[in-house]
């Protein structure tokens, strides 16, 4: 049960907890200025118990679960971690007022004003031009999105969806004006923690607003109304009272004297995990072992399929391109659920799983060689992952071959190195799958002369060979994808062959890293005007 409440320690209206219990409602109140306290309502009446007292309480139906989140967030928590929609409110401007001009103080003799009682002027705010400086009321607080570290998942927002900043101060005033007025308080900036990868986009309409992609990334997302300003009094002017407030209306029908709206807005959050290295492979294959063999990380190892639920993220010792030898700041490496057969199609937890490979620039396919058919194994990722997004098997990826301590996994060791080794088109041969072109009609087979110049039929024939681009990229099979950067071979549960994956791991993001770059500078060059006829010292 929900309640509105007003306290005697200043009125205010929070959202209030109760729990009924015959006819009391027991009342936990967060007070603004005085902290938590309990009360104890009887039936609508009032609550003397706890730090204030509750003067007035109404109680409303809540929603269910608008506080508490979804029933099985506890128990299903992989299903909420990463997207989540929020609404956000900004403060309201706090109020202007109504002055009057004091009443200069009367000489009882002979009613003429003294002049050691009239204000010297200086003490009042004036602008250039001489014009009284009034007053405003506090701005409102603004709402602030912030890429926290400390914060790793988007579960906490499905408990609190609703985040509200505090309106700005009123001036406080007598209705008199005196030079001691002071602008009203500004409500205090409410900045929201959002774990690292989070993408802010406006509900309605979908509206990209960022991408919190760094820690310190920060997005305003409702700025808070402005204060209100004060007015003196004028004879005509028509006095007006609006939420028991006393105002004034301006020739215009304006009422001026009241702060501004803050906004309120719907927000779309997903997280996208931002990690270096993403492990995949099939459920059991030691993913979470691997992890927890060369990072800290202490992710959940067992027996039995789909251990792994929500992604668990470890740090490298040190990432070489990252300008510093490669000891201070660590790569970051994911840890996802297992894939199965057919994951893009929805089966297992595979697929919603897949959208957080996107951040990673090298790939590590896990795979268990103690199995009847490992090939098969890594072929079915490599689908997998093709079906989900073509664009993951263009990335550099790394096969390791895990559970090496087993003695059938040792033996057949040596000739699944070579082939999945051989599996694939070496990049460096054929530039076609690392050059990133997706559908962007970048590989399209060029248009002939005449065929560019039959205007919309050309249009035409570019969408069919785009469509036949596309199907041609769903019938490619592992041994059209790139081929891997290495073959590794490791014991994760004996801890064997971990330092060599660390070197190979370091090795392909410093090449990845390097090609990235070129790929950018060349991108630049191509877009960048050409000089047509320009002098020869120009070129
Ligand atoms: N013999 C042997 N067993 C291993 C090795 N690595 C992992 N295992 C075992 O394989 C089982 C699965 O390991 P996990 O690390 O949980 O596998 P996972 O790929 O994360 O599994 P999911 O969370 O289901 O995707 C556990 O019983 C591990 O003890 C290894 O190198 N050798």
């Amino acid at each position: 049960m929900q309640a509105l409440a007003s306290t005697s320690c200043g009125s205010f209206v929070a959202s209030v907890r109760g729990s009924k219990l015959g006819n009391f409602t027991q009342l936990c109140v967060v007070c603004p200025q005085q902290g938590f306290f309990q009360g104890e309502q009887r039936n609508g009446g009032r609550s003397s118990v706890g730090h204030g007292r509750v003067t007035t309480c109404a109680l409303i139906k809540e929603k269910p679960g608008a506080l508490d989140g979804p029933k099985n967030l506890d128990t299903e928590p992989h299903k909420y971690f990463d997207q989540v929609v929020i609404t956000v409110r900004s403060g309201d401007g706090g109020n202007g007022a109504v002055l009057q001009l004091p009443k200069p103080k009367v000489d009882d003799k002979d009613s003429k004003f003294k002049k050691k009682d009239k204000k010297p002027a200086g003490t009042y705010k004036r602008g250039n031009d001489g014009a009284l400086i009034l007053p405003l009321g506090g701005h409102g607080g603004d709402v602030i999105l912030v890429a926290d570290e400390s914060a790793d998942t988007l579960l906490p927002f499905h408990r609190k969806r609703r985040h509200n900043a505090k309106r700005g101060a009123n001036v406080s005033s007598m209705g008199t004006l005196s030079p001691a007025l002071r602008d009203g308080l500004d409500g205090p900036v409410l900045r929201i923690p959002v774990p690292v990868g989070t993408v802010v986009k406006r509900k309605r309409g979908g509206k990209f607003l960022a991408d919190l992609a760094r820690h310190g990334d920060e997005i305003m997302v409702a700025r808070g109304g402005r204060g209100g300003i004060c007015v003196v009094e004028a004879k005509d002017s028509k006095r007006l009272r609006v939420n028991g407030l006393p105002t004034i209306q301006d020739p215009d029908d304006k009422v001026v004297t009241l702060g501004g709206p803050g906004e309120e807005i719907a927000l779309e959050l997903t997280l996208r995990v931002v990690a270096d290295v993403g492990l995949v492979g099939l459920p059991n294959a030691g993913k979470s072992s691997l992890l927890a063999a060369v990072t800290v990380a202490k992710p959940e190892i067992a027996a039995y399929p789909f251990t792994t639920l929500m992604p668990n993220l470890g740090c490298l010792e040190g990432d070489p391109l990252k300008n510093d030898g490669g000891f201070s700041s660590g790569a970051t490496m994911a840890d996802l659920p297992g894939l199965i057969k057919d994951a893009h199609l929805g089966k297992g937890l595979g697929r919603m799983f897949l959208r957080h490979l996107r951040r990673t620039r090298v790939l590590i396919h896990v795979v268990d060689a103690s199995t009847p058919d490992p090939v098969d194994d890594y072929s079915i990722l490599r689908e997998e992952l093709h079906l989900y997004n073509p664009e993951y098997v263009r990335r550099p990826h790394i096969v390791v071959l895990n559970k090496l301590d087993i003695s059938e996994a040792r033996e057949k060791f040596e000739s699944l190195r070579d082939t999945i080794q051989n599996m694939g088109v070496d990049p460096d041969a054929d530039g076609d799958v690392t050059d990133g072109a997706d559908m962007d009609g970048s590989r399209l087979p060029r248009l002939d002369s005449t065929e560019r110049d039959s205007g919309s039929q050309a249009v035409s024939k570019q969408e069919q060979r785009k469509q036949i681009l596309k199907k041609e990229e769903q019938e490619r099979k592992v041994q059209d994808f790139r081929r891997p950067a290495a073959v590794v071979g490791i014991s994760a549960r004996e801890g064997e062959g971990i330092e060599r994956l660390l070197e190979v791991i370091r090795d392909t993001l410093q090449k990845e890293q390097k090609q990235a770059q070129k790929l950018r500078r060349e991108q630049m060059r191509a877009s960048r005007p050409k000089l047509i006829n320009a002098p020869q010292w120009q070129l």
